[in-house]
């Protein structure tokens, strides 16, 4: 049986792909009403809702009885990831969903599972992915990156079906660092459009965002194929361009003069971003790459600077090549 640790909009569409033909699946909730609204009326309302959901998905509240699987789906957020790992008992394979860096640590999710679940072994699922069309059973591809070929190729056997392909990698940090960087550029594209800057603005954002992304990833030994494909530049283009991304619409809101602060509070949801920006910048500054895009996202967050004087400064940059 597969569990999935995580019942926010991700955990529940991953279930409702997987159990599209039959296979039980067992998904742990955080809260006790989407445990008994997903087993009393087949629908997650608080995060996935208007979905019907297959029979053969139960819910849990119980983190031990994810021991029960033969594989485990992590989809939690990714600042909560570490310490419901660690309460999951046993040693089958993690397919790790979450995008983000952990604050504190600078740990990207596999390496905050190599600490938390040792002697599980670790893929990462990343793509472009909006929660809701997987949901609906709309065409979608993803990067499983696992640096074990075999047992990579054994995952993606269980977790393919008929609209949702998988596309196997050995590049686990590659696919890791390309979901964790899109959500803060996201951001950015959101701002562009709050604050009405246009799509040419949008798509040299996209374009130099990608090239912020390639260095770090490169920098903390990425490959620049796995950055070019489904879990970097497709999963950039796509949370840039749509209000259905969380991160985009934070963005949207501070482009339009809305505080973080306010637009962070009380949301059941989670942006990324909002985490992943100040810990992705020291761990830039860490291994001496320049991201002023992600900088400027953080002093937006901070509330340190506004949009135009964020704006300003990009532009103002010295002029330089555009190779990586
Ligand atoms: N939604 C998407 O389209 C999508 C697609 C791909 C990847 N992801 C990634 O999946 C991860 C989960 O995102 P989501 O969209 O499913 O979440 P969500 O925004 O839909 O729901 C929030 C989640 O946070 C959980 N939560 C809240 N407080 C918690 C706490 N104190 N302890 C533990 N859990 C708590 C909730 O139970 C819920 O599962 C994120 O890293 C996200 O980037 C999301
Ligand atoms: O809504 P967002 O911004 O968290 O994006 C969701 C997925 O990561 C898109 O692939």
């Amino acid at each position: 049986m597969i569990g999935i640790l995580g019942a926010g909009a991700w955990g529940t569409a991953l279930a409702q792909v997987i159990a599209q033909d039959g296979e039980p699946v067992l998904l742990w909730a955080f809260e006790p009403e989407v445990v008994a609204a997903i087993n009393e009326t087949r629908r997650n309302p608080v995060y996935l809702p208007d979905r019907p959901l297959s029979d053969t998905i139960r819910a849990t509240g119980d983190l031990e009885a994810l021991g029960a699987c033969d594989l485990v789906l992590v989809v939690p957020p990714a600042q909560h990831l570490r310490g419901l790992l660690a309460q999951v008992p046993g040693t089958a394979p993690r397919i790790l969903c979450a995008k983000g860096i952990e604050a504190g640590t600078g740990m990207l999710m596999s390496e905050v599972a190599a600490e938390a679940a040792p002697g599980a072994p670790v893929a990462v699922l990343s793509g472009p992915t909006f929660a809701h069309e997987v949901a609906d059973g709309l065409p979608t591809a993803v990067t499983l990156a696992c640096e074990d070929a075999a047992l990579g190729g054994m995952l993606a056997g269980r977790i393919a079906r008929p609209g949702f392909r998988p596309y196997l990698s050995d590049d686990v940090i590659g696919a890791e660092i390309g979901g964790a960087v899109k959500n803060v550029l996201a951001i950015a594209c959101g701002v562009v459009e709050g604050a009405g800057l246009g799509q040419n603005a949008r798509a040299a954002l996209i374009g130099r965002g990608f090239a912020e992304m390639t260095r770090f990833g490169l920098a903390r030994g990425a490959r620049s194929e796995t950055l070019a494909g489904l879990s970097g530049l497709g999963d950039l283009v796509l949370t840039c361009s749509s209000v259905s991304s969380r991160n985009f619409s934070l963005g949207r809101g501070l482009g339009l003069g809305q505080s973080a602060a306010a637009l962070l509070a009380d949301r059941r949801t989670v942006a990324e971003g909002a985490s992943t920006a100040p810990v992705l910048e020291q761990a830039a500054a860490k291994v001496g790459v320049d991201m002023p895009i992600v900088s400027a996202v953080c002093a937006l967050l901070a509330g340190r600077l506004g949009v135009q004087e964020v704006v300003d400064r990009l532009l103002a940059r010295p002029l330089k090549s555009e190779t990586v």
